[in-house]
């Protein structure tokens, strides 16, 4: 600021240094008076201090002070970075040389010899001053310049940079746009192909000079997609940009589809300057997808449609029909047995077995049906446009049929047969789901009959088939939860009158289902596999009870166990009755085991060994329910069978249908001349009793004397020991 004033309205700014007031005056006014702006300092310390405070334009410094000599200011002026540019004029009393070499050395611009002369101290006061000021002038000029250098060098540098950046990232675009598995076709703005990257001579077969300067439409599928390419170009025109799916040609003609996404690229006023297409031949992932969609409605091993594509089926067969008020109907199919096929000769030939009767079922079915498979050896058919059921019945015979003939599979001859459930809609349940459950009821019900059948559902079939399962369900943990009892019904001898023996009948109080009567679940026990296990646990639980009589010293009770035909069938049922017996330290001859003809009728050979088995270690046999079956002669002859059971159903008119009297009589006469003993069973009224008695019956059972009692009950029975004949 001083500065700039003395530098404005003086001629300079000088520091004066001298020791001596006179001088110091003498200069002081002089350069006052010559227009200079003058400050003063009378040694070098203060010198130095007026100095440091502003710097000066120019200091004329005296050499020989007290204290710090002018020498020693200058030294310390030119080693101040803020005071090394002010010009310093050594006063010197004498024309020292040596003087002077010194002052140069230590910086000093000149000398002003003493005594002073008054135009030499203006002359070179003046001249100092305005070679200082050009000097200044011309430092803040280089500063000034060097600063703009550095800044335009910054500049520069930063150019340099973003040049070299955008260098690399064109050399990176150029690699991209080679590299990239994407075809990208450049046009101008007319639509003229400009530029292309190898991808798209992969892709399309073009090679880039085949097809610069063509028009991008040639690439297109024309007629094969024509909407979608107005759609495209008006979305590009609108927006700037459309992607999505197309169909292109290649140069062979081949139409592939592809993704494409198409942008417009606009110069900095916004106008159009290219189009850029990029997109993908998709045909790989298009029969991908395909596969998957086939393999997610299609069942993988025949390529029939599965249940979701089934309820598709099913839901447009149903609304077609009824609009014209028909109805549709759903045939479940399984095969009989298959699980044999697949035991006997591997699943490979399971699997072709399923294929081949999927074909079958396929070219049989009439033209609108549908055949589905869910799984294992179970298909369903969807049968539309049937009236009457008359053509559903009708396929469902031919279907059987034409399965039940032999099926040559690998060179193999194998033999299948099917078994069919039928449910129709409107009276069976309208939804795809309920008629399939509806048609395995009815088909549960075809194999029941004996397979290679067909039924129909019918809504009683249903109410059957719940009951059945509710009571597998429960009957399965039956022995565990001590749910079943044994009941002994008396057989009484007719000569004596006395209790001799008990049928052992098994009771069952289902804690869920109640009291169920053993001829409703023995079937099911044999149907689910379980028959053997109860039946052991009847045999045990007899010949404990008959330990604790004998122990209790009852008398010689015979208990006879029925069998089930599951149990006959069993190889391990003979050694488990011995080792049964055994185990309870019962002697053989108080076991009977009751059988019906139907019991050893699977396998005659075997039955007639296992009986003989028996029959040598003592235990007896009775044939039960005779004359209700086959009642084949030659099996009583063949087999070693002790007693025969008059069936209830023939003494219940023994006294009244003369018929079943002479059935009867025939039977007694029979067994006794075959050496065996007789017992009516299901005996009621004295009548019977009389006449049975009268044909010489052996032994009798049967609500006149005793319902079936439990264990205590019956042993009571015994104890009193009361003539039965006398009641
Ligand atoms: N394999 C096994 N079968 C068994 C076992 N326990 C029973 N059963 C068989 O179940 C069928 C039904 O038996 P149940 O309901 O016990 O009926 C028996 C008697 O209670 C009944 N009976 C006897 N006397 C009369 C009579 O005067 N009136 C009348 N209405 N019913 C009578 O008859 C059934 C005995 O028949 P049967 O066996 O033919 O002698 C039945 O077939 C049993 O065999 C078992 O543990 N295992």
């Amino acid at each position: 600021m001083h500065r700039d004033l003395s530098e404005q309205h003086t001629k300079g700014e000088v520091l004066i240094v001298e020791d001596t007031p006179a001088s110091l005056k003498l200069l002081s006014d002089l350069l006052t008076e010559a227009g200079y702006y003058v400050r003063q300092a009378p040694n070098g310390e203060l010198a130095l201090w007026t100095a440091q405070s502003r710097p000066p334009e120019l200091i004329l410094l005296d050499i020989r002070m007290p204290g710090i000599d002018g020498f020693e200011v200058c030294r310390r002026l030119k080693a101040t970075p803020a005071l090394c540019q002010v010009p310093v004029i050594f006063l010197s009393a004498q024309h020292d040389t040596d003087d002077k070499v010194r002052g140069f050395a230590l910086g000093a611009v000149d000398f002003i010899a003493k005594p002073f002369q008054t135009e030499e101290i203006l002359a070179r006061t003046d001249a100092h001053v305005r070679l200082g000021r050009a000097q200044k002038a011309l430092a803040d000029e280089r500063a000034l310049l060097e600063q703009r250098v550095a800044e335009r060098t910054a500049e520069l540098a930063k150019e340099v940079e973003q040049r070299r950046a955008n260098e690399e990232f064109l050399r990176l675009a150029s690699k991209v746009f080679e590299a990239t598995q994407d075809a990208i076709v450049v046009t101008d703005r007319t639509g003229r192909i400009v530029a292309t990257n190898p991808a798209f001579t992969q892709i399309s077969g073009y090679s880039a000079a085949e097809v610069l300067a063509q028009s991008i439409g040639m690439l297109h599928a024309g007629a094969h997609d024509a909407s979608a390419l107005d759609a495209m170009l008006q979305s590009v025109m609108k927006t700037g940009h459309w992607s999505g799916e197309i169909m292109a040609r290649r140069k062979n003609g081949d139409i592939y589809p592809g993704l494409l996404s198409a942008s417009v690229v606009r110069d900095e006023n916004g106008h159009v300057m290219n189009h850029v297409a990029v997109f993908m031949d998709i045909t790989e992932r298009k029969a991908e997808q395909h596969l998957i969609d086939f393999l997610s409605n299609h069942d993988a091993l025949t390529g029939l449609p599965n249940r979701l594509l089934a309820r598709q089926r099913f839901a447009q067969t149903l609304s077609a029909a009824s609009r014209e008020g028909r109805c549709v109907a759903v045939m479940c199919l399984d095969l009989d047995r298959f699980k044999s096929i697949n035991d006997s000769y591997g699943h490979d030939m399971g699997d072709k077995a399923l294929q081949v009767v999927s074909r079958y079922l396929s070219e049989t079915v009439r033209e609108g049906d549908t055949v589905t498979r869910q799984g294992g050896d179970e298909f369903q058919i969807i049968v539309a446009d049937d009236p009457q059921l008359s053509a559903t019945m009708a396929l469902a015979q031919n279907i059987l049929a034409g399965l039940r003939k032999e099926l040559m599979i690998d060179g193999r001859q194998i033999t299948v047969t099917s078994s069919i459930g039928i449910a129709v809609s409107l009276s069976d349940g309208d939804s795809f789901d309920e008629l399939v459950r509806n048609a395995d009821t009815a088909l549960f019900r075809a194999k029941e009959i004996g397979r290679d059948n067909y039924a129909i559902f019918t809504e009683r079939m249903d109410a059957e088939i719940r009951d059945k399962l509710a009571i597998q369900s429960q009957l399965r943990g039956a022995i565990a939860r001590a749910e079943f009892e044994v009941h002994y019904q008396p057989q009484v001898c007719l000569k004596t009158g006395a209790v001799v023996g008990a049928e052992a009948l098994l009771r069952w109080n289902s804690a869920v289902l109640g009291k169920v009567p053993p001829n409703r679940f023995i079937p099911l026990a044999e149907e689910y596999g379980l028959v053997n296990s109860i039946g052991e646990w009847v045999l045990e639980s007899v010949c404990a009870q008959m330990k604790v009589w004998q122990d209790q010293g009852l008398g010689k009770i015979k208990v006879a166990v029925n069998l089930a035909a599951g149990q006959f069938a069993n190889d391990a049922t003979v050694p488990y009755v011995e080792a049964t017996l055994r185990k309870f330290g019962v002697a053989p001859e108080y076991l009977g085991l009751e059988i019906t003809e139907g019991t050893v009728m699977g396998d005659p050979d075997k039955a007639v060994a296992a009986l003989r088995r028996l029959k040598d270690i003592g235990v007896g046999i009775s044939l039960d329910d005779f004359g209700t079956g086959y009642s084949s002669l030659s099996y009583l002859k063949r087999f070693p069978i002790d007693v025969l059971k008059i069936d209830k159903s023939f003494v219940d008119d023994v006294t009244t249908n003369s018929a079943d009297a002479a059935i009867a009589l025939s039977v007694i006469s029979l067994a006794h001349n075959l050496n065996m003993r007789v017992i009516a069973e299901g005996v009621e009224t004295r009548e019977q009793v009389q006449f049975l008695t009268d044909r010489g019956c052996d032994e009798m059972q049967g609500y006149y004397y005793s319902r079936p009692l439990n264990a205590e009950g019956f042993a009571a029975l015994v104890r009193e020991g009361r003539n039965l004949l006398d009641m």
